[in-house]
């Protein structure tokens, strides 16, 4: 059996063959697309396999270029087989997403008759999306809009399987590429490694492109030298959070003046991708694939990061002062990941607690400059704040210690080096208990099904470790504000 590493060689060979290239010299060898300014390798702290730079980068640089014909899109795809086209011709009523889904399964099936098989040999086998998780994964969870948000994509995920299987069949793949199991493994790798393209919303899976890893977009961002024309790279957009239209508009005008990282040149009709700032000798490259809570990063690419400051944190307010927040869209009150409260919750919570009588045209003066309007008012304020945050820490089944405690034991768990018996299974709490016990680890051994929903559920508490931190941030933010107002 050939090891990763030849089969890699080989992709690299084949994807240099086809003109995917990490130099801007056309005279470099055919033998490996990369080595000029980039080289495969293993980062287990951000993202596993990735690219790192083999020599110093500039911000800006061209870093690699893709031609259109090394693109796997549907476009591509049908262009090499008459009954895949002519099958899918006939259910165009499938989204364009759909599409892709049964072409790269279908692809899957051919495996080594495939064109593309030295490329989809490196797929990986399974994903952590929230559209994958399982009923113990997503109870764990436990934050309502979280656990709403997996059971969205979980259904979602289900009823476009089902739209898809008619075609599916007329296809003749075989009954595992047919399977709800086959189709979320489909979907997963189209929602975590296809790029934007301009001809077909469901965008393209980039041989070598894809291996980049992520980086939240930050402020260095904002003073970029960049290519001016490069918009964001990765397909999938956070947009749908993005209540008015007004206010997407402005996010994607701010996203595509800060996120240089690469884009479809159609003068070139080639993917390139260029480094987003300065890179040291051996050092990750990364790319931004668009600025994502960790609930989104977890749904549309199955991670989370520790330090993301796009995250947000809400919860839930009285209806009462939705109504009074009309002046901001209700997805601007949130909690900032460090533990500050966005300008629009405190600006809202400002007016919210001033009596009605109060609200004269001086107050909402200095309410929409997000001044503060009184000390007594801006101390209601945070108190209020630090003890809804309180208050939903209380509700929620285990606290961040017990949190902290429960991830220490999935780490030992996880750990091959340890029996079952010696891990101190009495010792658990009754979530790893229940773990265990709905798995039969006590009994059975590790089978590699077990050991990816451990890793899914790790995920979930790594997510709501993260929700609770910054509610504890939050409320010791409240407190030093009011520490702070009292003694003035
Ligand atoms: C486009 S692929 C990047 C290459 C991928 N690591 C591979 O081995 O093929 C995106 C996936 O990489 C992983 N990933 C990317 N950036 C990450 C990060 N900063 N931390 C953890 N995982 C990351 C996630 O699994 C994500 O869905």
């Amino acid at each position: 059996m050939e090891s990763e590493h030849q089969t890699m060689e080989q992709f690299l060979r084949w994807a240099a063959e086809l003109g995917v290239s990490d130099s801007i010299d056309p005279s470099r060898s055919h033998d490996s697309c990369l080595g000029y300014s980039l080289s495969v390798a293993d980062f287990p702290l951000a993202g596993g396999r990735g690219l790192g730079a083999v020599r110093e980068l500039r911000k800006g640089e061209l870093v690699l270029k893709v031609p259109r014909s090394a693109l796997l899109t549907t476009e591509s795809m049908v262009a090499k087989d008459d009954n895949l086209r002519d099958s899918i011709n006939l259910h165009r009523s499938l989204s364009s997403t759909q599409i892709l889904s049964v072409c790269l399964l279908y692809e899957m099936s051919k495996w080594k008759s495939s064109f593309w098989y030295p490329y989809l040999v490196h797929l990986p086998r399974d994903y952590d999306l929230l559209a994958t998780f399982g009923e113990f994964e997503k109870q764990a969870l436990q934050v309502e809009d979280a656990v709403w948000a997996a059971e969205k994509a979980i259904a979602k995920s289900k009823s476009e399987w089902k739209e898809a299987v008619t075609l599916m069949k007329e296809l003749d793949l075989k009954p595992k590429f047919q399977s709800l199991h086959a189709w979320n493994w489909a979907s997963s790798t189209i929602s975590s490694r296809t790029l934007h393209i301009p001809w077909d919303s469901a965008g393209c899976l980039c041989p070598v492109g894809d291996l980049f890893n992520y980086d939240a977009p930050g402020d260095d961002l904002n003073t970029s030298e960049g290519p001016e024309t490069a918009p964001q790279a990765f397909s999938t957009t956070n947009q749908e959070c993005w209540n008015s239209a007004e206010e997407a508009e402005h996010v994607a005008e701010a996203q595509s003046e800060r996120l240089t990282d690469g884009g479809f040149d159609g003068d070139a009709n080639a993917y390139c991708l260029y480094a987003r700032r300065n890179y040291q000798l051996g050092e990750q490259v990364l790319l931004c694939y668009g600025t994502y809570t960790n609930l989104e990063l977890l749904e549309y690419y199955g991670f989370i990061l520790e330090e993301n400051s796009n995250d947000k944190v809400f919860i839930s307010l009285e209806t009462s002062l939705y109504a009074l927040a009309s002046s901001w869209p209700k997805d601007s009150l949130y909690i900032h990941q460090d533990g500050k409260p966005s300008f629009a919750l405190v600006s809202t919570l400002r007016l919210w607690l001033i009596p009605q009588s109060q609200r004269d045209k001086s107050v909402m003066r200095l309410v929409y400059a997000g001044s503060q309007i009184s000390v007594k008012n801006e101390i209601l304020v945070m108190k209020w704040v630090s003890e809804k945050c309180r208050s939903v820490l209380r509700d929620l089944p285990t606290s961040l210690l017990e949190d902290t405690v429960i991830l220490q034991d999935i780490d030992k768990l996880q750990d091959p080096e340890l029996r079952l018996g010696q891990k101190g299974v009495e010792a658990f709490s009754s979530e790893v208990r229940a773990f265990v016990d709905e798995n039969h680890l006590i009994d059975g051994g590790f089978s590699g099904k077990i050991n990816r929903r451990m890793s899914k559920w790790r995920l979930s508490v790594q997510w709501r470790l993260r929700y609770k931190r910054t509610l504890a941030d939050c409320i010791s933010y409240c407190n030093e504000k009011i520490n702070h107002l009292s003694g003035t």
